[in-house]
């Protein structure tokens, strides 16, 4: 199986957790993208089922697909939401918002009765942090919130560094106008302190760290998806 093969795979096994009438939050990624697909293509043969995406990008998908789309507001309790995720450690701890998407993606995962992730192998990380973290932070006092945000790496012990996002004409933007910090730290001893002392600082809108969130991973490889449990 190639890359595209394993998201599909992934996906497709996804899906079977997915029932008739569920309100169904909608991740964002490429792997999220096969999610979609694969969804429209039951909505087509008369599946229901309520989705919120959790991006514009998202969103657009699923209006070409013909995938139903309600707001977060419309539906503020959903059964299930699946999305992808850049890093799985073993207790199912991610790292999310590779695409940008992660503050509407944890808004849309915590008002959600269970999330499933879906990823291929290459995800899998024994500790967090291979992955730059995307911080996203207000645009306002960018430099005074890198700043703390630095400090705070430092009293944890973390190194690496910290750059904005780039797009193409200037700063990346998130779909709430927010600017996304990356953190190379290589590797998160603890995450937890990094994610308490991430939301302390003003500045900081979300991180990308989504730890005690996720209930199972479905991980595709060569021979076949299987799926993780969170220890409960
Ligand atoms: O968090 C995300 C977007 O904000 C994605 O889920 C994550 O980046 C994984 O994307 P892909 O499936 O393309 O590897």
């Amino acid at each position: 199986m190639d890359a595209r093969e394993l998201k599909i795979a992934a996906a497709k096994a996804a899906l079977e957790h997915v029932e008739d009438g569920m309100r169904l939050g909608i991740g964002t990624g490429s792997t999220a993208d096969e999610f979609v697909r694969l969804l429209a293509e039951k909505v087509a043969e008369g599946f229901k089922v309520q989705g919120v995406p959790t991006s514009e990008r998202t969103a657009r998908l699923c209006v070409e697909l013909g995938v139903p789309l309600y707001s977060l507001d419309d539906l503020p309790e959903l059964d299930l939401t699946i999305d992808g995720a850049d890093e799985v450690d073993n207790a199912l701890g991610l790292i999310k918002g590779g695409g940008g998407a992660l503050l509407r993606e944890k808004i849309v995962a915590s008002a959600s009765a269970r999330m499933i992730v879906i990823a291929d192998e290459t995800k899998l990380v024994d500790t967090l942090g291979r992955f730059p973290l995307p911080i996203e932070i207000a645009p306002f006092g960018l430099t005074a919130t890198r700043m703390a945000v630095e400090r705070l790496a430092s009293r944890l012990g973390l190194t690496g560094e910290i750059v904005q996002r780039p797009d193409k004409d200037g700063p990346y933007l998130t779909d709430g106008g927010h600017f996304i910090l990356d953190a190379s730290f290589g590797r998160i001893p603890d995450a937890e302190a990094l994610a308490n002392g991430l939301v302390a600082i003003p500045g900081v809108v979300e991180h990308g760290l989504f730890l005690n969130m996720a209930d199972a991973a479905i991980i595709a490889s060569q021979s076949g998806a299987r799926t993780l449990l969170a220890k409960t």
